[in-house]
């Protein structure tokens, strides 16, 4: 068993990596677990008094057993005071032995809370300080499994492992030193199959490091084509291939079932003799039977076989726990590496002390943008300079991938620019105080959240009255609609919620409208949605726009013309700015335009 990082390329991972893994897996458990690492050394330390506590009531058992048998040899009366002497101390230690035992659990357990509060208020500071482009889907996948699974992995290692991997590794050696002790030859007797047992499992063990990364590798390559009939399911079966299709995962299936076979069936052999070695009735034959015999030759009593007996039975689950956790420790290595790597995303640069912008005018100079960086670098923004002037509108206008959207996130400090930049009444953006309720933005996605529809209005005004959050809804035209729906504003937005994506829209630009910032950027991409509902959402944005600065990715001819000033991009660069009647000569803007004519209502040529 090992660290199953997984990796998203199907080669499996050699030993040396492996090992790699491993060791990083260990040295992040220790980052991560640094804030309550005083808690579980106490933890641990408890855990040893409890186990060396166990061996007390064997003693008293013996010393019981041997008055009663010695009473009974000599047809005496029991002293009944010495056992009596000896019951309180067994039943003093095992009592002793479980407070101190459940101490140590609640001691790490409280650890688990702290540390698991700690690592999510790390998590959420350090992401709250990420550019916002860094949250594409697959990031946010990562988050979540971070706070979910990530956290509740590491749980078992934190509130468990120090105490019960502690005691299953004390516990039995303490308990077969006092087998010893009791008589060498009942300790033989004591741990006589555990050398063919250890042996039995090394064997069926060797490589496992290796077989199980290729194992997680394999599944992960058995869950994509999976992930892929699934997603393309529609075009599969409009187009006849689900044969196709389906075989490709089923030959990935194939693949893993025939690897995993041929893994896993001589270990079966191996590890089953192995198991057997720790079957009870086999442990119960050898003590008893080797005690009854060294009892018959008179070098031990029958209390003391007693006692090694019930030792020896302890051998399997002390085995079985320490198996246990040695497998929960390697797992939480691998969710601790996801973590630390998480704590590590890059950040914002901090800037100055925050200052208030004396107007609202917004200047990009000589901005420059990529995404991605090093040879994976794209280039989409190239010494872009305009400007905004307060309480106007500027249109952003050119072809597909031109860099639209790339200016205005970053008007939204989405990211800073890699050169140039941009300022807001004359203050850098990244020194904006408040930048947020400085600027709003509604953009194609309406990034609603999974809560109602009142806080997904409100989300930026948390303070707002309801009928504040009703007056914003309504002046984006979606107030009866919402009210129409049974459960009103407090309908939960999903997947089931029944609203269209231009409802959707208007509750992006409801929530805007709360926020009432005085810069606004909006992508007027209606394309997708029914001619009622763009109607409707023109309405509302115009209302929006009113009196603030506004960026506005244009895609329609009337709006377009609406504008004070349209900025024509093309190749990440601004190639002219103007008034309509200025730009009409301009031949990139008049294609544009005679394009906007033509497709009024398709987004992939020309202004859309
Ligand atoms: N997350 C991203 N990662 C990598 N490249 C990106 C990313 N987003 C945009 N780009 C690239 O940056 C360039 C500018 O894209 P941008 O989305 O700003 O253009 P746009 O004019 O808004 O396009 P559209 O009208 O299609 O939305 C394009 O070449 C695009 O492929």
């Amino acid at each position: 068993m090992t660290t199953t990082v997984s990796t998203s390329d199907a080669r499996p991972a050699s030993s040396r990596e492996v090992k790699v893994q491993q060791k990083a897996g260990a040295r992040a458990l220790k980052d991560v677990m640094a804030p309550v690492a005083g808690r579980l050394a106490l933890g641990r330390v408890l855990a040893v008094i409890s186990a060396v506590l166990a061996v007390v009531p064997y003693v008293a058992l013996v010393h019981i057993g041997d008055l009663l048998l010695d009473a009974a040899r000599a047809g005496s009366a029991v002293d009944g005071e010495a056992v009596d002497r000896w019951l309180r101390i067994l039943i003093g230690a095992f009592a002793l032995r479980l407070l101190i035992y459940f101490v140590a659990l609640l001691i790490t357990h409280l650890a688990d809370i702290t540390l698991g509060n700690v690592i999510r208020l790390r998590l959420v500071r350090r992401l709250s300080r990420v550019h916002l482009v860094w949250f594409t889907s697959t990031n946010s996948g990562r988050v979540r499994k971070a706070l979910q699974d990530d956290i509740g992995t590491i749980h078992h290692l934190i509130a468990h492992q120090p105490v019960d991997g502690t005691n299953a590794m004390v516990m039995p050696i303490a308990l077969m030193a006092y087998a010893f002790v009791i008589d060498w030859r009942l300790g033989l007797l004591a741990v006589a199959t555990l050398p063919l047992y250890v042996a039995a499992m090394a064997l069926s063990m060797r490589g496992m490091g290796e077989k199980t990364v290729q194992m997680d590798t394999r599944l992960s390559a058995v869950s994509a084509r999976m992930v892929e009939f699934v997603t393309g399911i529609t075009v599969v079966k409009a187009f006849g291939r689900v044969g196709r299709a389906h075989r490709s995962y089923q030959e990935s299936a194939d693949e893993f079932q025939e690897f995993y076979y041929n893994w896993v069936r001589p270990l079966i052999r191996v590890s089953s003799l192995g198991n057997s070695l720790l079957a009870v009735p086999l442990i119960l034959l050898i003590n008893i039977g080797g005690g009854a015999w060294l009892v018959h030759r008179g070098l031990v009593t029958t209390a003391d076989v007693l006692a090694t007996s019930l030792i020896a039975l302890l051998i399997p689950y002390a085995i079985e726990t320490l198996m246990n956790s040695t497998w929960a420790q390697q797992m939480a290595g691998a969710s601790a590496l996801r973590i630390v790597d998480l704590l590590a995303t890059p950040v914002l640069d901090d800037a100055g002390p925050a200052r208030t912008p004396a107007s609202h005018g917004v200047v990009f100079d000589g901005v420059s943008y990529s995404y991605g960086s090093g040879d994976d670098a794209v280039l989409a923004l190239d010494g872009v300079s305009l400007e905004l002037t307060p309480g106007t509108v500027t249109a952003l206008v050119g072809p597909s991938g031109s860099g639209k959207s790339t200016i205005a996130t970053l008007l939204a400090r989405f990211d800073d620019p890699r050169a140039g930049t941009i300022t807001i009444g004359g203050v850098p953006v990244p020194e904006v105080a408040d930048l947020y309720s400085r600027v709003g933005f509604v953009l194609q996605d309406p990034q609603l959240l999974n809560i109602s529809l009142r806080d997904n209005i409100a989300l930026g005004r948390p303070g707002a009255t309801d009928d504040e959050v009703r007056a914003a809804a309504r002046a984006a035209q979606v107030l009866d609609e919402i009210e129409e729906l049974p459960d009103g504003f407090d309908t939960v937005y999903g997947a089931d919620t029944g609203l269209s994506g231009g409802q959707a829209q208007r509750i992006a630009i409801a929530r805007a409208i709360l926020v009432d910032a005085p810069i606004l950027i909006l992508d007027e991409a209606t394309a997708l949605t029914d001619p009622e509902s763009q109607h409707q959402i023109q309405r509302a944005l115009s209302d929006l726009a009113r009196g603030r600065t506004v960026l506005l990715i244009a895609h329609r001819p009337e709006v377009i013309r609406g504008a004070d000033q349209i900025v024509l991009v093309d190749g990440g660069r601004v190639i002219a700015t103007g008034t309509h009647e200025q730009l009409v000569t301009h031949p990139g803007y008049a294609h544009l335009w005679r394009n906007a004519h033509a497709h009024p209502d398709t987004e992939t040529e020309g202004v859309r």
